[in-house]
């Protein structure tokens, strides 16, 4: 296997300048080998991508946090794919919950920015998750099917994939998903997976974890077999918690 973690923070609607000094953090980590084996990827708000981009050295993956379907054109407020990545930006997050909510992106959506995405050489993070309702009306594997195969493109490969289970009741509550369930939901993605692309392209897929992930149990969740990486949104704005998350990954 030997998929490398993949440690991912999402500041999402948080970050002026002034925290750019948690990138000065990370950058000083990072240039003393203390942040353990794992890949490390922030995504700020786009108005930082250019900044975080000079303050990060280039091991550290910038990621945007959506990007539109199309290159150019008539989208008061939107920004192309081609746009995030001359700011500074290598990858970018999709499908996020609180796009899907907010902003009321379908899987189709999704799927046109990933194709957007790609065209313009960005590695896409597709999230995909359940509500609480659903998991309690035991949808939980209907919907995370139907999510990933409506979200991600037919034409990607697996370098540029990553997939981040990030069940919507756990995001910022504290609340997370016990190991065996997580254990068991991350097989069952990579299996969809392997079903439409072939095994060998699944196995190489990262599937991130997330929701109220924290230094205090990030380390149970990088033992499982299945998952690689986080995708962290509180615990990442302070450097001092995400390098402590990224410290608790194993090596693989
Ligand atoms: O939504 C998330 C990351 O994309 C998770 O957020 P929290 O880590 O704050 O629960």
């Amino acid at each position: 296997m030997g998929r490398r973690l993949l440690i991912a923070g999402n500041w999402k609607m948080n970050g002026l300048r002034a925290e750019l000094a948690e990138l000065d953090a990370i950058a000083a980590a990072v240039a003393s080998q203390d942040t353990g084996p794992g890949e490390l990827l922030v995504a700020p708000p786009a108005t930082l991508l250019a900044a975080a981009r000079e303050h990060l050295p280039s091991d550290v993956s910038v990621a945007a946090q959506t990007c539109h379907h199309n290159t150019r054109g008539p989208h008061t407020g939107d920004l192309s794919a081609h746009m995030l990545q001359e700011a500074g930006a290598d990858s970018v997050i999709l499908g996020h919950s609180e796009r899907r909510t907010d902003h009321r992106e379908s899987d189709e959506d999704v799927c046109a920015r990933a194709q957007a995405a790609l065209a313009a050489g960005l590695r896409t993070i597709v999230c995909v998750g359940e509500s609480e309702a659903e998991r309690r009306a035991n949808e939980t594997l209907t919907i995370l099917g139907r999510q990933l195969d409506g979200s991600v493109p037919g034409e990607v490969t697996a370098e540029k994939l990553v997939i981040a289970y990030e069940p919507i009741w756990a995001i910022g509550t504290g609340l997370t998903p016990t190991p065996h369930d997580i254990a068991e939901l991350h097989a069952f993605l990579r299996n969809r997976l392997a079903l439409r692309f072939g095994h060998a392209f699944a196995s190489c897929v990262r599937i991130l974890y997330g929701g109220s992930v924290k230094p205090s149990n990030a380390a149970e969740f990088f033992a499982l077999d299945d998952v690689d990486g986080a995708l962290i949104g509180g615990a990442s704005l302070k450097a001092t918690d995400f390098l402590a998350i990224a410290r608790s990954a194993p090596e693989r």
